[in-house]
C-alpha cells in the first residue's frame, strides 16, 4: 500500500502571488531573495557563497521559482527530475493555519480577526478578562510587537510587577509571553487555553503562550511554546485519512495547527533537526498506507521574522542535505511531498510573513512540470495517491 510524506517548510515562498499587493507584499520573494543575497557575498555567517540546495533543486525547486515569479535564482540551475509545480493560495491569510489548511484540502471561509497597530490594540473587555483568569490588576505590552524586543522592553517589569505581557502581529493571535519560573509555566499555559474559546470566537485564529527563562538583559524564550489554534472548518486530509481507516503521523507543530483533529500520532522535537529525526524513523516505520505530515518552522520561527538571511539559508542548506538522505529511503510507492504554508522573506521590511507562491516538489512519482496549481491540489493529489476520497476543491496533479 502507497504511503505518503507531506512535508512544509515553513515560510519558504518563492514569490509571484497574484494578490501580494493586498497584502502589502508586491515583490516579495523569500527563496529569490535569499538566493540573490548570498550570490553577492552578503550572506556569508556560518555559511558562504552562492546557496546550494541540490537535492530540494533536483526535484525542482529553482523551476518553481522562476515559474511562479519570474525571478532569477542563482545556484538554482539545475534540470527537475521530480514533478514540480507553484502552488497559489486563495484564503484571506498569509499564515500558518491558514496556509495549512489549505493545502489539507480546506481554504478559510472566513476574515479573521486581527487587532488594529494602535497602543492599546486590545479591547478593554479582553484585557479585563486576561486580568480575571491572570489573578492580575494589568498586563503589560497590550501592542503589536516582534517577540525577542518585547520581553527585553517589559520582562524586567513583568517580574517586578507579575503582569503577563501581551502582544499581537499582523497575524490574528493574542501572544501572552510570562516567565517559566516566576510567572509559571502550568500557569500560563493554563492561562492560554482559559482564554483561548472566547478568542476563538471572535474569529482570533490562535492563542499562544511564549513562555521565557532568565536575568534581566539576558532573557531567553523557551521551546515551551504552545498555540491553541481555532479548529478548522471542515475535515481535512487527515481527517479524510483517519476516517479511511489510515494512521496518520504528525510531526512538530502539525497537531497544533489542525487542533489535534484526525492525529494518529504526535511527534514533536526541540528544535527542526529533532524533527527531521523524526521523519528519517519515519521513512523506515511508517505503516503501509499511512500518512505523514511535518512542519518545520524553524525557517520562518527563527530566520524570517527575525530577518536572518544568513542564518536562513544556512537552515535551508542543512535541511537540504538532510532531504537528500531520506530520499534514498522512500520505497516504491512512496510519495514524498514538499511544500510551504506562506512566505516570510527576510530582505522584505518589517519583521511578518509575506503573502507568495509556494513550491510543489513531489518525489517517488516520476519527472516532469505541474505548473501552477491551487493549495488544495496538493491534499487531493496525496489523497489519490493513497487511494483515499477526498473532499473540497482540489483536484491531483498525479
Ligand atoms: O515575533 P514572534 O513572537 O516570534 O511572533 C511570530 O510568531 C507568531 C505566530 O507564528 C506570529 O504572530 C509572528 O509575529
Ligand atoms: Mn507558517
Ligand atoms: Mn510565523
Amino acid at each position: 500500500m502507497s504511503r505518503a510524506f507531506l512535508v512544509v517548510m515553513d515560510s519558504v515562498g518563492i514569490g509571484g502571488a497574484p494578490d501580494a499587493a493586498d497584502f502589502g507584499d508586491a515583490g516579495a520573494n523569500t527563496l529569490a531573495h535569499i538566493a540573490a543575497e548570498c550570490a553577492a557575498g552578503r550572506a556569508e555567517v556560518g555559511r558562504s557563497g552562492p546557496l546550494r540546495l541540490p537535492h530540494l533543486d533536483g526535484l525542482g525547486l529553482g523551476a518553481a521559482c522562476r515559474l511562479a515569479s519570474g525571478a532569477e535564482v542563482p545556484g538554482l540551475t539545475a534540470a527537475p527530475s521530480g514533478r514540480w509545480g507553484a502552488a497559489t493560495e486563495v484564503s484571506r491569510g498569509k499564515d500558518t493555519p491558514s496556509g495549512h489548511w489549505e493545502l489539507a484540502g480546506v481554504p478559510v471561509p472566513w476574515d479573521w480577526t486581527y487587532f488594529p497597530d494602535t497602543q492599546p490594540a486590545f479591547p478593554e473587555a479582553l484585557v479585563a478578562e486576561v486580568c480575571r483568569l491572570a489573578g492580575t490588576a494589568g498586563i503589560l505590552g497590550n501592542c503589536h510587537a516582534s517577540g525577542i524586543p518585547i520581553i527585553e522592553r517589559h520582562g524586567a517589569e513583568h517580574l517586578r510587577s507579575g503582569w503577563p505581557i501581551c502582544y499581537t502581529s499582523a497575524d490574528s493571535v493574542f501572544q501572552i509571553a510570562a516567565h517559566e519560573e516566576s510567572f509559571g509555566l502550568d500557569r500560563l499555559i493554563a492561562l492560554c487555553a482559559a482564554l483561548a474559546p472566547s478568542l476563538h470566537a471572535m474569529k482570533v485564529g490562535r492563542v499562544i503562550a511564549r513562555p521565557f527563562t532568565g536575568q534581566v538583559g539576558a532573557f531567553q524564550r523557551t521551546a515551551n511554546r504552545r498555540d491553541f489554534a481555532i479548529a478548522p472548518p471542515a475535515p481535512t486530509l487527515l481527517d479524510w485519512a483517519a476516517s479511511a481507516g489510515r494512521m496518520t503521523h504528525a510531526i512538530g507543530k502539525i497537531g497544533d495547527i489542525f487542533s489535534h483533529r484526525g492525529i494518529g500520532r504526535l511527534h514533536k522535537g526541540k528544535d527542526d533537526l529533532a524533527l527531521f529525526d523524526h521523519l528519517d524513523r519515519l521513512v523506515a516505520e511508517a505503516e503501509p498506507g499511512s500518512l505523514t505530515f511535518a512542519n518545520f518552522v524553524e525557517f520562518d520561527s527563527l530566520y524570517g521574522h527575525r530577518r536572518d538571511v544568513a542564518g536562513y539559508a544556512r537552515a535551508l542548506e542543512v535541511f537540504d542535505s538532510r532531504v537528500g538522505t531520506f530520499l534514498t529511503r522512500l520505497r516504491p510507492g512512496d510519495l514524498a511531498l514538499f511544500t510551504a504554508d506562506h512566505g516570510n522573506d527576510p530582505t522584505f521590511r518589517g519583521t511578518e510573513h509575506t503573502r507568495e507562491r509556494v513550491p510543489v516538489l513531489a518525489a517517488g512519482v516520476g519527472a516532469g512540470e505541474i505548473g501552477l496549481c491551487a493549495f488544495t491540489d496538493m491534499a487531493a493529489s496525496v489523497a489519490a495517491h493513497l487511494g483515499i476520497p477526498a473532499q473540497g476543491p482540489g483536484r491531483s496533479f498525479l
